[in-house]
Order: C-alpha cells, then sequence, then structure tokens
C-alpha cells in the first residue's frame, strides 16, 4: 500500500456530552461512519467549574463528565465524520465540547492481515 494512500486515513477524535451520544451514535451511521470507540473521560474546556457545598464546605468541580468519541476513517471525508458529530451533539449552550481531526499513518486488520485503507 503506497504512502499517498496512508495519509488519506484520519482518526476524528470528539469530546461530547454524555447524554448526546445516542445522537452522534446515529448521526455518524446515516453519515455511513457506524464504527467507533467510546470512552468515559473527564475533562475541562471553557465550560465554567461548578461550585458545590459539602457539609458547610464549599468545593469546586472543574473537571466534567465527557465521553471521548474515536472514530477512523478512509472511505468517506473527514469532514462528513466532523459534521456528523456535530449535528448530533450540539446544544448551543457552553460545554458542548471540541472535536479534532488527526493524520493516522496506517491500519492494520488483525484477523485478516489487511493493511492501508482497506483495512479502516
Ligand atoms: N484543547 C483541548 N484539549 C483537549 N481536550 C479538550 C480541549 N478543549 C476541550 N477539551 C475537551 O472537551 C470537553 C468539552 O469542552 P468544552 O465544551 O468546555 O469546550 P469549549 O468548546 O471551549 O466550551 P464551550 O462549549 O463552552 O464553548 C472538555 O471537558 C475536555 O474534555
Amino acid at each position: 500500500m503506497s504512502d499517498s494512500a496512508d495519509t488519506d486515513i484520519k482518526m476524528v477524535v470528539a469530546y461530547i456530552r454524555p447524554d448526546k451520544l445516542g445522537d452522534v451514535k446515529q448521526s455518524l451511521a446515516e453519515a455511513g461512519a457506524p464504527s467507533l470507540t467510546v470512552t468515559n473521560v473527564s475533562g475541562r474546556g471553557s465550560q465554567p467549574a461548578k461550585k458545590g457545598q459539602w457539609r458547610g464546605e464549599e468545593y469546586t468541580v472543574d473537571l466534567h463528565q465527557k465521553v471521548k468519541v474515536e472514530c477512523v476513517v478512509a472511505d468517506i471525508p473527514a469532514q462528513d465524520v466532523v459534521d456528523a458529530i456535530q449535528a448530533g451533539a450540539n446544544t448551543g449552550e457552553p460545554g458542548d465540547g471540541k472535536i479534532f481531526v488527526l493524520p493516522v499513518e496506517s491500519a492494520h486488520q488483525i484477523r485478516t492481515g489487511t493493511t492501508g485503507p482497506d483495512a479502516v
């Protein structure tokens, strides 16, 4: 597989609200990118910290519960994946999250030994 073909593989990583995961999965499937990995994470962006009180003591929660969605694509444009995640995850409120697009150097299917875009 040539290097130029391999550079067409992209990973789209998104940090989204946990309660938007269902919508994001559905819009990704409709965009033709149903394969994904999901991880529960905590993180911080520009979403403000939350203040709480416990036994009279005030505390600050500056890490928010988010879901990380990873989607590697070769046969559909990464921008389509970005658009699908944005459509599924957007509420318009602070804390909706972020999407990043990364180049993927190579891909390998463990069962068959296939490499390159066909392995995605
Ligand atoms: N630069 C970054 N690097 C790594 N993770 C980030 C980054 N920015 C945001 N995140 C992740 O995305 C989550 C959601 O970010 P958040 O929505 O607060 O960002 P924002 O888009 O700056 O805020 P807002 O939606 O209020 O404009 C964070 O909790 C964090 O997990």
